[in-house]
C-alpha cells in the first residue's frame, strides 16, 4: 500500500511540471509570433533554417540527460514547427501520394506542423513553388544505392528556384500486402529504384512473382491494398497509411541505403558556419576545359564533394556540371572563388548555399 501513495506523489509531480511545460510551451510560441510581426514588417522568410539550427547545436551542448539527443531534437523539431506555425501557416509541396519516403523526409525537415501538400511528380513540386501556390518543396536527389535521381537536377535548368536546404534518410524497404500468407503473393509492385535495391532478395526468395513497376512505393502499397494476391514493396509509415501486414522485413539488405532530399525555395539561407553551395556551369568544347574551370577551388582550398554532368539538352554533347562545394557563397573565399569561375565558363548559376544535412 506505501508505492501507491509514492506513486500518486510522483505523479502529482509529473502533473505540476506537465503544467509548466505547457505555459512554457504558449510562452514560446507568443514569442515566436512576436518575432514573425517583426520579420513580416520587413518582408524577411518566416521560416529560418540557420536559427533553428544554431538552437538544435545549443540544446545538445546543454543536454546532460537521461534524454538522448536524438530524442530532444526530435521533440523541438515539433516545438519549433508548432511556434512557426503559428507565425505563418507554412505550406510545403512534396512527392506523393501520402506515406513516400519524400513524405518523411519532409516531416523530418519541418515537422509536422506545415501543411505537407502531396504532388503527382518532381515537376509539379517545383510548378507549384514557382507558381506560389506553396512556400517550399521536397523532392529525391540520390541515394546511395541507386545513384543520382536526373529528372530532378534536370528541373533546375528549367525552373530558376533555389535549393534551401537538404535532408538525408536511412531507407528500409519491407515486402507488404494485405493477405498474411506470402505464399499467395502472385505480383509485387514498388518504384523502379526500390526494386533494384531488393533485386537479390526477390530473384532468391520470388523468383516466380510477377514485378510491376509503378510511380512510387507509396502508391505500390496503395495498389497493394487491392489487390489480395499482391505485394508492395515499401516503408514502413506506407504499411501503417494502407494497413498492410509486413510479410518480410528490410528485404534490400543493404547496409547504407540513404536518400538525399532537397528542399526548395526561394531565398538563400543565412550561413551557419556548416554550409554548402550549389551551382550548375557549362565549359567550352577544347582541351583542358573542365580542368581550368575548377582549378580556382584546388587553389583556394574549397573541397569540392560532388560532380554530376548533365545533358545540357541544348546542343548534343553539350554538358552542364552540377556541383557542389563546402562552404557559403556570403563567405568572401566561396564567393571570389565562385566569380573567378564564373569569368572562365559559358555558363554559370548558383543554385543555393544552404546548411549540410547534420546526420550521416
Ligand atoms: C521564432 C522564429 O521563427 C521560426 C521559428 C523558430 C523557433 O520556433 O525557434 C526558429 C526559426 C524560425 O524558423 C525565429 O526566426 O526566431
Amino acid at each position: 500500500m506505501e508505492y501507491q501513495e509514492e506513486l500518486k506523489n510522483l505523479r502529482k509531480e509529473i502533473d505540476d511540471i506537465d503544467q509548466t511545460i505547457l505555459q512554457l510551451l504558449n510562452k514560446r510560441a507568443l514569442l515566436a509570433k512576436q518575432v514573425g510581426e517583426i520579420k513580416k514588417k520587413n518582408n524577411l522568410p518566416i521560416f529560418v533554417p540557420s536559427r533553428e539550427k544554431e538552437i538544435f547545436e545549443r540544446l545538445e551542448k546543454l543536454n546532460t540527460g537521461p534524454l538522448s539527443n536524438d530524442v530532444i531534437k526530435h521533440i523541438f523539431r515539433e516545438i519549433i514547427s508548432a511556434c512557426r506555425s503559428v507565425e505563418e501557416n507554412i505550406k510545403v509541396a512534396y512527392l506523393g501520394p501520402k506515406a513516400t519516403f519524400t513524405h518523411q523526409a519532409s516531416l523530418k525537415y519541418f515537422g509536422s506542423a506545415v501543411d505537407h501538400i502531396p504532388v503527382s511528380t518532381i515537376k509539379d513540386v517545383f510548378e507549384e513553388i514557382a507558381k506560389k501556390k506553396v512556400n517550399y518543396g521536397v523532392v529525391p536527389v540520390e541515394n546511395t544505392i541507386e545513384g543520382v535521381v536526373n529528372y530532378t537536377l534536370d528541373m533546375f535548368l528549367d525552373y530558376d528556384l533555389k535549393i534551401i536546404g537538404e535532408v538525408i534518410l536511412e531507407i528500409s524497404l519491407h515486402l507488404m500486402s494485405i493477405n498474411p500468407n506470402i505464399n499467395e503473393i502472385q505480383r509485387i509492385y514498388s518504384h523502379k529504384f526500390a526494386i533494384a535495391e531488393c533485386r537479390d532478395w526477390l530473384q532468391k526468395n520470388m523468383p516466380n512473382a510477377q514485378i510491376i513497376e509503378v510511380e512510387s512505393t507509396a502508391k505500390a502499397a496503395e495498389m497493394a491494398r487491392d489487390d489480395y494476391e499482391a505485394a508492395a514493396i515499401a516503408s514502413e509509415s506506407a504499411a501503417i497509411v494502407y494497413g498492410l501486414h509486413i510479410l518480410e522485413r528490410k528485404i534490400d539488405k543493404h547496409l547504407y541505403n540513404y536518400t538525399r532530399f532537397l528542399i526548395i525555395g526561394n531565398e538563400i539561407p543565412q550561413p551557419t558556419g556548416k554550409d554548402k553551395t550549389t551551382f550548375i556551369f557549362s565549359v567550352k568544347n577544347e582541351v583542358g576545359a573542365l580542368y581550368k574551370a575548377l582549378e580556382p577551388f584546388y587553389k583556394n582550398q574549397i573541397n569540392m564533394t560532388k560532380i554530376e554532368s548533365r545533358p545540357s539538352k541544348k546542343e548534343a554533347w553539350d554538358y552542364i556540371f552540377f556541383t557542389d562545394i563546402e562552404g557559403h557563397i556570403h563567405e568572401e573565399k566561396v564567393s571570389k572563388t565562385l566569380e573567378e569561375l564564373k569569368s572562365s565558363v559559358p555558363f554559370f548559376k548558383i543554385l543555393g548555399s544552404y546548411p549540410k544535412a547534420q546526420d550521416v
